[in-house]
């Protein structure tokens, strides 16, 4: 029975250890962070499920314990256990909870970091198979206690029986605790008056933090015992007889002696065969195989079942003994260590899993434990016993597991966590090694729109011939992994320990990726061209963040399509510098806000009398240390976050308070208010309301109101563009198009928009008078302004002789040095009457 109550617990920590490695290996793919999408998380659960016997169903439930996805209908319902950020590792085994009447089912659980559980619903009939595998006889019963008290599975289940026996297991089960013994073996009298022996066992649990400790009992009934042990000693005590009958005489005592000891023996075996026989049947249940190892001959048998995990007989007694040879050589110095330790008294049990060849020459893990159990009179070890078990399918499903969390589903390429890991490893070796390793991050620079034109399949399509050509050109010990989307990385290791030679090395490498992904691909019977630009970083024997590196890579490759795209840059420590400063400037620029550094000032718009007709408003701020700082500095950087939109507000706030003031007063009541809108401030989707809240707060006219735009805001979304400025003309504001002529003008698009005004770039204002191309464009531009019907202003005119010019070719409006320089408003006279010419 003590074998029994072992095999139980041996088969049953199996069983739960299968399931936490499944939990375990699920909760860290479902983790909040995981790139794992509902796809994923559906294939991993369905494949987990498959792959650990016995268990009916896995479910996912968020932070308040509401399933989000399981693998089978719902069959009843445990409460979810509390789980708390401490609890991280605990695995919860639930109390059984009935679902159909009289069939109970137990729940194992475990928390997913940053929030909900995963669990296992434990298939019932399984679990009563294998504690029933154990039973060898029909007066036994088994149970698992927990620590509570409470029964958590009783077979066979014949609740009469159970109720008849509750009195004493109770109480065996809290005398076996209170011992703190392994193993107990107690006899007491059932409710009905029978007779009972239980031997009970606290099951090891080794490594599983389970939330509770479990008792594993197994009862018989003393009279049918005491029946077989009186046949048992009935036959000794005539053996015995026979044997002190003839003690005494001398050859032929000494031989009957052997032949009655011969007896005793063959009446024991006989005794035990049937048990044997039952052993077997519940070793065959747990699928386990037994293995021995007589240390003296150095011979190793196992039995039928353990021969035939590997596809032997238990006669192919030669190539069973060979099994050294036959372990994976990855395998064979962990199995070495675990066996010196337990011979060396260092470990309770001998415990390794490990790949073994099978006859058929495909690996089979096997998971093996075993503990001496025969030593010589010295402590040294002889004989060794131990089960071993076929976990092939167990570790496949972690690989697949594996997979699942450490690959990209798409390009089947390492996803960000391994490459994360494998950065880790690298950067730890270059630091051992001082050889430099390199980073090369790889976008692909037209992707999105091929992406929507071609259709997401072609998309994916394309991106996977993408991740095979960036492995064709690297070497399998190089790591390229996709991050997401169409952005990948190339893990370069080795470079050698000289940083000229490291540095053409990994050039050499973005050379040839940048040749391999810009030739075409055919995707759906066409040429497509996609082209990458590439961020290289190098790493050396210094101490380097992985997030740092990626962050340089990331900026270089920014600046390589700044650089035109299709192309590869190297970091330079410069544009970190840069971006250090930037960040600076964008923290003072927030507190420039808050601390009222900002102001605006004026430039005026003249008429061709030189009569002020307006204003633009150039935002300025003075910084408490640099000093007066000009918006080409800042307005990008802002640009750069929502600052800009808060600071745009802002803008159009003082300039409307302005308006307001000069309304106040009839000589300066007709000014006009042209504002700067950025890209950004104008694409988001409450710009509307944004102006128009600003127009009623501050009360100005929104007909004094120009909204200036740049070219470059025209070419994303037209509609959208045309449909916010149609809304806010509708309110009257007006709209220019400023820098006019530097960007891409089509004149389809410009009879679309509706604008009053275009704005001629100051540089052809300046080159006018010397280049012949200059003054072509500038009379271009007047021309289609009255064309379209439009007014135009020249802007950045410093000279009379500009002015003359401008005027000669019809050009009506003016903005320039010449008239003034933008000036913050000290008194409204300044803006009114005629603008001081300064020749
Ligand atoms: N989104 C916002 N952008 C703004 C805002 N305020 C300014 N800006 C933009 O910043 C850029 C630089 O502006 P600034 O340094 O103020 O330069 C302006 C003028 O000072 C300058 N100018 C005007 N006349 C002359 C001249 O005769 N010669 C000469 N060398 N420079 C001159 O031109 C700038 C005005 O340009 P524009 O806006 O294109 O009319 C600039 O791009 C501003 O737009 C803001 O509040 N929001």
């Amino acid at each position: 029975m003590r074998l029994q109550t072992l095999i139980i617990d041996e088969n049953l920590t199996h069983q739960l250890e299968g399931v936490r490695s499944a939990l375990n290996s699920a909760r860290h793919t479902l983790a909040a962070d995981s790139a794992c999408d509902d796809g994923c998380r559906r294939i991993l659960l369905q494949s987990l499920e498959r792959a650990v016997p016995g268990v009916r169903a896995l479910e996912v439930v968020d932070r308040a314990g509401a399933p989000v996805l399981t693998t089978a209908p719902p069959a009843g319902s445990y409460p979810a256990p509390p789980l708390t950020a401490s609890d991280a590792d605990t695995l919860y085994m639930s109390l059984p909870y009935e679902i159909t009447p009289g069939v109970f089912n137990l729940k194992l659980t475990m928390a997913v970091p940053g929030g909900g559980a995963v669990s296992a619903v434990l298939n019932p009939a399984y679990l009563d198979a294998v504690m029933r595998s154990a039973l060898y006889a029909p007066d036994m019963n088994s149970a698992i206690t927990e620590n509570g008290g409470r029964r958590m599975l009783y077979v066979p289940a014949d609740p009469v029986a159970m109720r008849r026996e509750a009195a004493i297991a109770d109480t065996f089960v809290r005398r076996h605790l209170g011992s703190r013994l392994a193993e107990s073996v107690l006899a007491g009298t059932t409710g009905a008056g029978e007779q009972r022996l239980v031997v009970q066992r606290s099951m090891r649990l080794a490594g599983l933090r389970l939330d509770r400790s479990l008792v594993v009992s197994l009862g018989r009934s003393q009279a049918v015992i005491d029946a077989g042990w009186h046949r048992l000693a009935w036959t000794c005590g005539l053996a015995w007889l026979l044997f002190a009958a003839t003690a005494g005489v001398s050859m032929a005592v000494l031989q009957r002696r052997r032949r009655v000891h011969e007896d005793a023996a063959r009446a024991w075996a006989d005794a035990q065969s049937a048990s044997a026989q039952k052993v077997e049947a519940a070793l065959d249940g747990a699928s386990l195989g037994l293995w021995e190892w007589d240390m003296r001959a150095d011979f190793r048998s196992v039995d039928v079942r353990g021969a035939e995990m590997l596809g032997y007989t238990s006669d192919d007694k030669a190539a069973l003994n060979d099994w050294r040879r036959q372990i994976h050589p990855e395998d064979l110095p962990g199995l070495d260590i675990a066996l010196a330790e337990h011979l060396a008294g260092n470990s309770q049990r001998y415990d390794i899993e490990y790949r073994i060849r099978h006859r058929g020459g495909h690996w089979v893990w096997l998971q093996s434990r075993g503990t001496i159990v025969e030593r010589a009179a010295d402590g040294a070890p002889l004989r060794m016993l131990g089960t071993r078990m076929d976990i092939s399918q167990r570790k496949e499903a972690e690989a697949r597991i594996t997979h699942l969390a450490f690959y990209d589903g798409l390009t089947q390429l390492p996803n960000r966590r391994l490459l994360m890991d494998r950065l880790h490893h690298a950067i730890a070796k270059s630091a051992r090694t001082a050889n430099h390793g390199a980073v090369l991050f790889i976008d692909l620079d037209n992707f999105k729109s091929l992406n929507d034109t071609m259709g997401h399949d072609m998309g994916d399509y394309l991106l996977q011939m993408v991740a095979q050509r960036l492995q064709q050109v690297t070497r399998s010990s190089d790591t390229v992994a996709r991050l997401g989307g169409d952005e990948f990385v190339i893990l370069l290791e080795d470079l050698g320990d000289d940083e000229g030679a490291a540095t053409a090395g990994a050039a050499a490498v973005a050379s040839k990726v940048l040749e391999a992904l810009s030739s075409a691909y055919v995707l759906d019977g066409h040429d497509v061209r996609t082209t990458p630009s590439i961020g290289v970083v190098l790493f050396g024997a210094g101490p380097h963040a992985i997030g740092d590196l990626l962050r340089h890579a990331d900026m270089a490759m920014y600046e390589a399509k700044a650089d035109g795209r299709a192309t590869w840059r190297f970091f330079d420590p410069r544009m970190q510098q840069a971006l250090d400063a930037s960040a600076a400037l964008e923290a003072d620029l927030r507190l420039a806000l808050i601390r009222q550094q900002l102001y605006l000032s004026y430039q005026p718009v003249v008429d061709r009398s030189a009569r002020v007709t307006g204003v633009e408003a150039l935002l300025r701020w003075t910084h408490p240390q640099r000093g007066e700082i000009g918006p080409a500095e800042f307005i990008p950087q802002a640009e750069k976050s929502e600052l800009i939109l808060e600071l745009g507000e802002w803008v159009l706030e003082a300039a409307c308070l302005q308006l307001v003031h000069w309304a106040a007063s009839a000589p300066t009541a007709h000014l006009t208010m042209a504002v700067n809108v950025s890209a950004r401030q104008f694409r988001q989707p409450g710009f509307i309301d944004q102006v128009l809240m600003v127009l009623q707060r501050t009360g100005a006219d929104p007909r004094l109101l120009k909204l200036e735009l740049t070219e470059s805001m025209l070419l994303t979304d037209m509609d959208d563009v045309i449909g916010k400025m149609a809304a806010l003309r509708a309110h009257g504001v007006g709209f220019a198009l400023d820098d006019f002529g530097t960007g891409y003008s089509s004149l389809r698009y410009l009879k679309l928009l509706p604008i009053d005004q275009l704005k001629i770039d100051r540089s052809f204002v300046q080159d006018m008078l010397h280049s012949r191309h200059a003054a072509s464009i500038v009379r271009a531009i007047v021309n289609l302004a009255y064309s379209l019907d439009l007014a135009v202003v020249a802007e950045g005119v410093e000279t009379r002789e500009q002015w003359t010019a401008l005027e000669a070719i019809g050009c009506t409006a003016f903005q320039g040095y010449l008239f003034g320089r933008p000036a913050p408003i000290l008194d409204a006279d300044s803006m009114v009457g005629y603008a001081s010419v300064h020749a």
